[in-house]
């Protein structure tokens, strides 16, 4: 028997926001995902860890929509949302910040964020024409005052340090007011401060969202988040709270295996 500490996710605020179930994507000969299941509460931090090709990245562009799952079905919000693209997501609720690539950098701070919060003034400009730009301009200011961007709101984007790009990336994915978000790597290339900073700033944003966290950095997934999936191989090898996982055997073999040897 192993050490029994496999949990069922908590459900503290009441109600799962995603559930994956048996999803599973082939590439050629490579079973990239193999029938995962794994569900995520509302609030709560999610993360996804595992060792180099594990097929985190995968599973995080199936869920997202930017891949076609081969089997296996995903539902947000109850609705089953397989397969939808990307776009089609993000009007549910369900926004990914992309690798900075999602980023104008000719432009503005300011003018990225705002042309992201334009999303809100849809719905508002049949009601309200007049009113126009209003809402989007008022989640820039928002966003401008939550991610630190004060002193940079005239930036070109192109010009940011490698961290503030990753940082103005997640604010862009915010700025439609989503309900999850769902985050690829976002402090990979940063320095360490940058790390903490954003690590402080995902923790802020859970509780009034639920985020799902594609993370290498298993220090700041083990302080962040409520629950972890971990992967090996393309197969979910275990999930539960950041101690269970920490202390499962299989995981500490296949993961922290050169780690514990150290500890
Ligand atoms: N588009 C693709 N075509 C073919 N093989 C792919 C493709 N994308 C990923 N793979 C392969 O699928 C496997 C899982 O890759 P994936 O990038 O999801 O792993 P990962 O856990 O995110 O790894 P890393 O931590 O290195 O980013 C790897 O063997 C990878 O080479």
């Amino acid at each position: 028997m192993n050490s029994g500490h496999m949990e069922m996710a908590q459900d503290n605020e009441g109600s799962s926001i995603l559930k994956v179930r048996d999803i599973s994507v082939r590439f050629g000969a490579l079973l990239a995902v193999n029938a995962v299941s794994f569900v995520a509460q509302r609030g709560h931090i999610t993360s996804i860890i595992g060792p180099n090709g594990a097929g985190k990245s995968t599973l995080f562009n199936l869920i997202s929509g930017a891949l076609t799952p081969s089997g296996g079905k995903v539902w947000f919000e109850g609705a089953d949302v397989t397969g939808q693209r990307p776009g089609a997501l993000v009007r549910k609720g369900l926004s990914r910040s992309f690798q900075i690539t999602n980023l104008f950098f000719e432009i503005s701070v300011y003018e990225n964020l705002r042309l992201a919060a334009q999303v809100l003034e849809r719905p508002a400009k049949l009601l309200m024409p007049l009113r126009s730009n209003v809402l989007a301009r008022q989640r820039t200011e928002e966003l401008i005052e939550q991610f630190k961007f004060a002193d940079k709101v005239h930036d070109l984007a192109g010009y940011l340090s490698h961290g503030e790009q990753r940082r103005l990336e997640i604010a862009v994915a915010l700025a439609g007011r989503p309900k999850m978000l769902l985050l690829d790597e976002p402090t990979q290339g940063m320095s360490h401060a940058d790390t903490e900073e954003t690590g402080r700033l995902i923790k802020d944003l859970a509780g009034d969202i639920s985020i799902l966290l594609v993370e290498h950095d298993v220090d700041l997934v083990m302080g962040l988040s409520d629950h972890v999936v971990v992967m090996a191989q393309g197969a979910k090898l275990a999930e539960g709270s950041p101690a269970a996982v920490r202390s499962n055997p299989d995981v500490q073999a296949a993961y922290f295996g050169r780690e514990a040897a150290h500890a």
